[in-house]
């Protein structure tokens, strides 16, 4: 679905990723880890079409992200589910709002998939807190709800940055165990992640890989993990 060939990303002069490739196919789950700065979120925002490669090709569903127009581009990304580091949320919205945005934007009757939205809620585990404002909400209900919003359209493939950067870690089972959900759904997970007890708990669950960023280049993380 998502496909990275022989992928540069430069800026400045000099390479953050070299040589990238890496294929997420349907029902596949990836972790991505490397240390800070490595370029993790750079890689995510390759693979979602934020950001176009200096050199090498991204495919999103079988097309160029090259050859994209804006309306194109808008339909492919509908297909992507982005659960971003920084949640991004309106704040002046409640949260059922915040959640429903997708649907907004797209002219989507948000009415009528008030069904939806009160299941999905649910699912996350938020659905007393509808009428909350984001900065009401504790670092764990922000992430479920971020990640409420990123599969409000159905998408084919998730993609988190960091989903439990400021959850402990009950918070982060709980939002591993929903993101590995989505995967048994048949969606395509790719995860970034620093947390390396996270990914082990996850790998004792779901057939999932690591590839790890190691000095510009993606790796297959080896089995220390
Ligand atoms: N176009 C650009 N111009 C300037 N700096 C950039 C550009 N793109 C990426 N960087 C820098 O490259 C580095 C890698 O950023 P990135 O956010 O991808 O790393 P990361 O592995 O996700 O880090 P973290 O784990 O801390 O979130 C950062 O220092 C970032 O500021």
């Amino acid at each position: 679905m998502i496909t990275l060939d022989n992928v540069g990303y430069s800026y400045g002069g000099g390479d953050l990723l070299s040589d990238v490739s890496m294929r997420l196919n349907p029902g596949s789950f990836h972790f991505l880890t490397g240390p800070s700065g490595a370029g993790k979120t750079t890689l995510l925002k390759l693979c979602y079409g934020a950001l176009m490669p200096t050199r090498g090709q991204v495919t999103l569903f079988d097309a160029d992200l090259r050859a994209l127009d804006r309306d194109q581009m808008a339909l492919m990304r509908r297909r992507i589910g982005v659960v971003h580091q920084d949640c991004r949320f309106l704040d002046h919205l409640p949260l059922r709002e915040n959640i429903a945005l997708p649907l907004t934007v797209s002219g989507r009757d948000v009415a009528a998939e008030g069904e939806n939205l009160s299941e999905l809620m649910q699912w996350v585990g938020l659905a007393g807190r509808a009428d909350a404002l984001p900065p009401e909400l504790s670092g764990g209900e922000r992430q479920r709800a971020a990640l409420a919003r990123a599969v409000i359209m159905s998408p084919d493939v998730i993609i988190a940055d960091e989903p439990t950067g400021n959850v402990d870690w009950e918070m982060s089972q709980r939002l591993l165990t929903l993101l590995i959900e989505l995967n048994r759904m048949g969606k395509a997970v790719l995860v970034a992640s620093h947390d390396l007890a996270l990914i082990r708990a996850a790998k004792s669950q779901v057939q999932a890989r690591v590839l790890r960023i190691s000095n510009h280049r993606l790796q297959l993380a080896g089995a220390d993990l």
